[in-house]
């Protein structure tokens, strides 16, 4: 038995193109395909981040948001079988999640940030590519005339994020659990729009946005300080070692969230080692898909 949740992202989401739908399908298929090949789940949950990361349609690799001084900084993690591997504020690399696999194989570290972290993918023959376009650039014009009627960062970025809610969207992440039970989480970011150089989120971090064990893995989307002050990956640990299954792990956590922050701040994917499923979020969306080896074909929900 094998099973793989993925995610594009939780946000307030109104529509979804017919492309946009496709783009989180193939990333499904192609991680479920991974899997019923007798792949592992590591293997499946970089292979689904990839596609997204390549779509263009998520913010994540070529889709990546633009912080304050109009660059592209990424945030990517990975993590199976006790072994994990990251990179942050990553300016061009084409695949961060490639990165984030080569930083857990072939370091002693979990995470590389910044200049160093490229000259490193570069040297291992990763590629290279300018994510910045010129409709991100006009956006990012919009966006800035908003921001400069503001005094201070972050509460600039939640009024932000209040007036154009399509400012925290499109992370996307994989969880999956193969016929081993071997369980494995992948999450590519490129942050929130507006945020400072150097800032980075949950994504990269292991135990707040990104984390597998023996027994449940995560992948978490939304407000990234939020996730990292709740180490929500951290929890899921420690929630499925106390018995809990991962749908009511993923409860558990956003009911936690919105407690603790209110609502319109995060989702969850989660798996645990019985092939069970949790998906939940406090924000109005989240786009999501899934797909069991007990299953005819794969779901997808776009908002
Ligand atoms: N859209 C997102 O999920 C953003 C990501 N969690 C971050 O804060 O970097």
């Amino acid at each position: 038995m094998w099973a793989i949740v993925v995610h594009g992202g939780a946000g307030q989401i109104t529509s979804a193109s017919r492309e946009e739908h496709e783009a989180l399908l193939e990333a499904v298929k192609s991680g479920a395909e991974v899997l019923a090949s007798g792949g592992s789940s590591l293997d499946a949950v970089e292979r689904a981040v990839i596609v997204m990361e390549d779509s263009g349609f998520f913010n994540a690799g070529s889709g990546s948001c633009l912080n304050i001084a109009g660059e592209v900084e990424m945030d990517a993690a990975i993590m199976s079988g006790g072994k994990a591997g990251a990179v942050a504020c990553v300016k061009r690399i084409k695949n961060p999640i490639r990165a984030a696999r080569k930083v857990m194989e072939l370091t002693d570290h979990v995470i590389l940030s910044g200049e160093f972290a490229e000259k490193f993918a570069v040297k291992l023959g990763l590629e290279i590519s300018n994510f910045i376009t010129e409709e991100k650039m006009e956006k990012y014009r919009k966006l800035m005339e908003v921001f400069r009627r503001k005094e201070w960062y972050y509460k600039v970025n939640k009024d932000l994020l209040d007036r154009y809610p399509d400012l925290l969207h499109g992370t996307v992440g994989a969880v999956a659990v193969d016929s081993r039970r071997d369980l494995a989480a992948a999450t590519s970011t490129g942050g929130v729009w507006l945020k400072l150089p150097g800032r980075i989120g949950d994504t990269a971090l292991i135990g707040a946005g990104t984390y597998a064990d023996s027994r449940v893995a995560l992948s978490a989307t939304g407000i990234g300080e939020y996730i990292i002050k709740m180490g929500l990956g951290t929890r899921a640990g420690m929630m499925a070692e106390m018995g809990m299954r991962a749908d009511e792990i993923a409860r558990a956590l956003i009911s936690k969230m919105s407690s603790e922050f209110g609502r319109g701040i995060a989702g969850v994917i989660v798996l645990d080692r019985d092939y069970r499923m949790g998906i939940d979020y406090n924000t109005a969306g989240m786009r999501r898909g899934w797909m069991r080896s007990d299953m005819k074909r794969p779901v997808v929900i776009d908002i």
